[in-house]
């Protein structure tokens, strides 16, 4: 029997991206990938947990490369590191050519959930179990991350703080971003929820991506109006 601990953590996950996923490109959009990488990374958290998890947070992700419609999207991911309540997840996006078998990585990121069984306390996760020296490194390094992920709000908060300055630079060919406000209001469904009945930390993201590029495509719409 496998102990929890012991090479738990680990998901992979395979899709073929269809025009359902695509965007106006026929490239799979952002806010559908963030949803499967936060599904695929949750499980892992769960399995590892052997509880519920929530998304604490997603780390800055930067995109490599896209995905067309008719090629096949991985997603691996692993639990790092588990500390007291929290664990780092390492997610690995590549996409694969079915007809070249050529493979990219579009994205590696890592998330952190919090194990939050239902209807009981907080629990304390049990250490994971290495195994390879890859293992060992992102252990180490989860722990840095970690500090860094925590002191990055502070940081920011404190960067809100001092700037009390107004920006006078003026550049002549500045362009008004009057017309790029966008708001969107969603009405939580079943079809957004995860399986504890809360709405998907992947949904939420997939929601704010897709007003910020309606946002961005509006600046170059104005842009081009000129
Ligand atoms: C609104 C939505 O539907 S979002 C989508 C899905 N996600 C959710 O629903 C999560 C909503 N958020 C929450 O439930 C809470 O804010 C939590 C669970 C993330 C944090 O719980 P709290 O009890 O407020 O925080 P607490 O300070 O006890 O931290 C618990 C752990 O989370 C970690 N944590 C808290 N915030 C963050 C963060 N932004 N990034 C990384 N780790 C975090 C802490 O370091 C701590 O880890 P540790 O126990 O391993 O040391």
């Amino acid at each position: 029997m496998e102990r929890r601990g012991e090479a738990g953590g680990r998901v992979c996950m395979s899709q073929t991206v269809f025009p359902a996923h695509a965007d106006h490109r026929g490239e799979l959009s952002a806010g559908q990938l963030l949803k499967w990488m936060d599904a695929t990374a949750c499980l892992a958290a769960e399995k590892h947990a052997g509880v519920s998890c929530v998304t604490a947070s997603m780390d800055d992700i930067q995109f490599e490369d896209a995905a067309r419609v008719g090629q096949i999207i991985t997603i691996k991911a692993k639990v790092n590191r588990a500390f007291k309540t929290s664990m780092e997840v390492g997610i690995k996006v590549t996409v694969q050519d079915v007809l070249t078998n050529v493979e990219k990585i579009v994205s590696v990121a890592y998330a952190t959930y919090v194990a939050k069984p239902v209807g009981a306390g907080k629990i304390e996760l049990e250490p994971i179990k290495l195994l390879s020296a890859q293992d060992h490194l992102e252990h180490t390094l989860a722990i840095e991350r970690r500090r860094i992920r925590l002191g990055y709000e502070q940081v920011f908060e404190n960067l809100m703080l001092e700037s009390n300055k107004e920006d006078t630079f003026e550049d002549e060919d500045a362009v008004s971003t009057e017309f790029t406000h966008v708001q969107s209001i969603e009405l939580v469904q079943p079809p957004h929820a995860n399986h504890h009945g809360n709405t998907f930390g992947g949904q939420i993201m997939a929601w704010m991506e897709t007003v910020a590029s309606i946002s961005a495509r509006l600046q170059k719409a104005f842009e081009l109006s000129l």
